[in-house]
């Protein structure tokens, strides 16, 4: 199976933090992949470094094969990764559709040529279905309750039609209920081959949502494997006991 994204020996420093040390991993095409690990354990960081928002000091970040390292950020989101953030990211007098709407925007230009309004429109509809919140449409986001904000921030980012969707704690904050609508809408796009790159700290969604997860603490992957590898794992057992392994 090919690896649409691989993250290789990544160090990334903050003064005297070391946030990320020599790091690799790789996500499959079509799968999801899960980033577990304690606070402050270089999760979020790894998503920064994807994305251009921070530099490493050294290492590899390669899309299909190609690095992006050293690419401005809007450049790395065109090549087709789209993310959403820990804290809700919305504009305050926005609709929902108009957020979704919005989120094309980069793509207008081509689409004048050969994509018409029509498509926008209905790829903007599709994914206020597939997310829930299509009876929201015409509401101001930052109205909505939490949960559903969470949803138009997914459904901003899965609208981009991105090849990677990283999503950084998207449970944070949901009833288990909308946990569960999340994880079935998740294997959804999975099914319709979109690769996905999820941190998040609730164990028992992670468990039975992702095909192979990697576990980092105090700046290290520590372990890789399938959720019951990871389960069983002394090392991860131990991270999360706060021992030593
Ligand atoms: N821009 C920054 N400047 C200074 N230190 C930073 C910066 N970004 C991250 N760090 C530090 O790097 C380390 C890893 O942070 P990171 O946010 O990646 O952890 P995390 O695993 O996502 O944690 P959490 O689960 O609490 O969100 C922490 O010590 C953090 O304080």
């Amino acid at each position: 199976m090919t690896h649409i994204l691989t993250f290789e020996n990544v160090t990334q420093s903050f003064g005297g933090i070391r946030a990320l040390n020599e790091v690799s991993f790789d996500c499959r095409a079509g799968e999801i992949t899960g980033i577990i690990g304690p606070n402050g354990a270089g999760k979020t960081t790894i998503f920064n470094v994807i994305t251009g928002a921070y530099r490493p000091d050294s290492g590899a970040v390669r899309l299909s094969g190609e690095n992006q390292l050293g690419r401005a950020s809007w450049r790395i989101a065109r090549t087709g990764i789209s993310r959403t953030f820990q804290n809700i990211r919305l504009f305050p007098s926005l609709s929902v559709r108009e957020h979704i709407l919005l989120a094309q925007a980069p793509k207008l230009g081509l689409a004048r040529r050969f994509l018409p309004d029509g498509k926008v429109q209905a790829r903007a509809d599709e994914m206020m279905e597939l997310f829930g919140i299509a009876q929201y449409r015409d509401r101001v986001a930052t109205s909505l309750p939490y949960g559903v904000q969470r949803k138009i921030e997914m459904a901003r980012a899965c609208a981009m039609a991105p090849k990677l969707l990283l999503l950084d704690e998207p449970v944070a904050g949901m009833n288990h209920d909308e946990a569960e609508d999340l994880r079935q809408t998740l294997l959804r796009l999975r099914m319709g081959g979109l690769s996905i790159l999820i941190i998040e700290h609730d164990m028992r969604f992670m468990m039975r949502l992702c095909d192979k997860i990697h576990v980092m603490n105090f700046g290290t992957r520590i372990a890789s494997g399938t959720p019951a590898q990871i389960q069983a794992d002394p090392a991860v057992i131990a991270a999360y006991l706060g021992e030593e392994a």
